[in-house]
């Protein structure tokens, strides 16, 4: 997949792409990363990508014309046919099944704001969408579209190896329930035992213990994501057993 990034700090893009998996894969060919500065673009001794907003107030406006032709640069170095998307506030909320939407594309554009954001024309002339990493603000767009870069490519084909599979995320599922509690050495701790069932050898046993805590996790911690009506016979009967005595 190609991420073009439009961004005043290329490097912050470059240095978060390059660490842990979203590294390995860029390193595999999975991931093309290209970083275009508006500010390369920009006409005049000061090149100036920003200016004081019309109707007064706090901060600076980021200009139509640097962006439009740092823009065109990135759509010229590349003919695949890209998705512009604007990470902002007003941004529809990202969600797992937004991303992999997002990871099947063969290309995107994202592009991070600074300051006030962007001159509204931009926006309306040659936005797809604005997406939105949760209801927070930050002082540029470059945070969400590393988060966007990160999920999206540890979906692609081949990022995961099998023990890091994906589907064992959370949101990952078909219902996207939480993930269930993870354990390792040593069996026996100060702070508790790991529970009998994962030291079992029995996978079936395992599986349903995993199913039943996520359910459980999913219901005290985020009803929200959990449509009863979604759930198998099975998976309500797991539930239901693990509610016994639980207090949500
Ligand atoms: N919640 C988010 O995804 C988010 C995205 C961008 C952002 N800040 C930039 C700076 C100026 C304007 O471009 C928007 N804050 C929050």
């Amino acid at each position: 997949m190609r991420i073009d990034v439009i961004t005043l700090f290329p490097e912050f893009m470059a240095q978060s792409a390059s660490l842990g998996v979203v590294g390995r894969a860029a390193e595999r060919g999975l991931l093309d990363l290209h970083g275009w500065n508006p500010r390369d673009y920009a006409e005049g001794n000061y090149r100036r990508v920003d200016d004081r907003p019309f109707g007064g107030g706090p901060g600076m406006v980021m200009l139509i014309e640097p962006l439009r032709a740092c823009l065109a640069a990135a759509k010229a170095a590349d003919p695949t046919p890209a998705p512009v998307i604007y990470l902002s506030p007003q941004g529809k909320p990202l969600t797992q099944a937004k991303v992999r939407e997002l990871a099947a594309l063969p290309r995107m554009i994202l592009l991070c704001g600074r300051y006030e954001g962007v001159d509204e024309r931009f926006l309306a002339a040659e936005v797809t969408e604005e997406i939105s990493i949760g209801d927070y603000v930050l002082s540029g767009g470059e945070l969400g579209a590393a988060v966007i870069v990160d999920a999206v490519t540890r979906l692609q084909e081949g990022a995961l190896n099998d023990a890091e599979s994906a589907a064992q995320d959370s949101f990952e599922g078909p219902q996207g329930l939480l993930d269930c509690p993870h354990y390792s050495q040593p069996a026996q701790h100060e702070w508790g035992d790991v529970p009998d069932v994962l030291r079992s050898g029995n996978h079936a046993a395992i599986a349903r213990w995993r199913r039943q805590q996520s359910l459980l996790r999913t219901w005290l911690r985020r009803p929200d994501l959990l449509d009863e009506s979604q759930l198998s016979k099975a998976d309500r009967k797991l539930l239901a057993e693990a509610r016994e005595g639980v207090e949500p």
